[in-house]
């Protein structure tokens, strides 16, 4: 069974269908993409997949349960969590505050237990520290912890983003558009930091404008074009796919990473 399961998913606002009868699965490890022009429908999908949208048709099943249909924190709980491109940042809380805060939300002492001083609760704090540094350590932010968010270059901000989606514990992070925006010295970090959470088991699902970190990143890439899926493989075989070609054509930027 895969880990990520979208089985015809549709979504029509209105008469317009930005995500038509789309079918697609992940693995459990994978890194996978899903690319494709301007108003192509990747946020479209991205929102159907974290249910913070309804499909008009079809299904999504995480790990064999079905998604479609329940609250987007039931299924971040499930292990499906989502990065924002704008992600809520405290400007004025250091990087490890950020994550530490991310961390309680969760917790199950719940908000009142930090405060109170019990032990139960003091050693959740100390655990929450240590598991806050942690990620900022692997993520390559170690160094920067304890830097006020509002200090930080725009690279590592969108780094603290991802930070935060990783104290909720996903077992499949989905990240909108992670390289946006970026210098190619930020890309590669970014890549990095992506490549760093795979290999603690992580999948990862992205959505991404940028082909040429897309296909340098990825395991799997799934193309859309105007809802439909037009391909999907390899990174060497959609950079040679002549419907993809044909669909970023008369796009400037966006060169098949070639
Ligand atoms: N809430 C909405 N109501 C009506 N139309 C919408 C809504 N959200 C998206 N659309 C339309 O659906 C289509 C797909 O949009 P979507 O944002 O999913 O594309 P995208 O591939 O993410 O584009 P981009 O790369 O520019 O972010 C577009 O035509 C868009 O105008």
């Amino acid at each position: 069974m895969s880990l990520l399961e979208v089985e015809g998913l549709t979504k029509q606002f209105g008469g317009l269908t930005a995500v038509n009868d789309v079918s697609f699965v992940v693995e459990q490890g994978q890194i996978c993409s899903v690319i494709g022009p301007n108003g192509a429908g990747k946020s479209t999908l991205f929102k159907l997949i974290s249910s913070f949208l309804a499909p008009t048709a079809g299904r999504v099943r995480f790990d064999g349960r079905q998604v479609s249909g329940l609250k987007p924190h039931r299924v971040a709980r499930m292990g499906v969590v989502r990065t924002f491109q704008e992600t809520t940042v405290f400007k004025e809380m250091t990087a490890l505050e950020n994550v530490v805060v991310a961390h309680q939300l969760g917790l199950t002492a719940g908000p009142f237990g930090i405060f109170a001083g019990s032990r139960r609760a003091r050693a959740d704090t100390l655990r929450i520290r240590d598991s806050a540094a942690e990620i900022l350590d692997y993520l390559g932010l170690g160094h920067v912890k304890d830097e006020t968010a509002v200090n930080l270059p725009h690279g590592y901000l969108r780094g603290l983003g991802i930070a935060i989606a990783m104290a909720a514990r996903p077992r499949l992070l989905l990240l909108d558009e992670p390289f946006a925006g970026m210098n190619p010295d930020e890309t590669d970090r970014a890549m990095e930091m992506v490549q760093g959470i795979r290999a603690r088991g992580i999948t990862v699902l992205l959505v991404e404008h940028d082909m040429r970190a897309v296909m340098r990143i990825s395991d799997w890439i799934v193309v859309i074009s105007f809802g439909s899926k037009i391909a999907e493989g390899k990174p060497e075989a959609i950079r040679a796919d002549e419907a993809v070609i044909a669909a970023y054509l008369g796009e400037d930027d966006a060169e098949l990473g070639h």
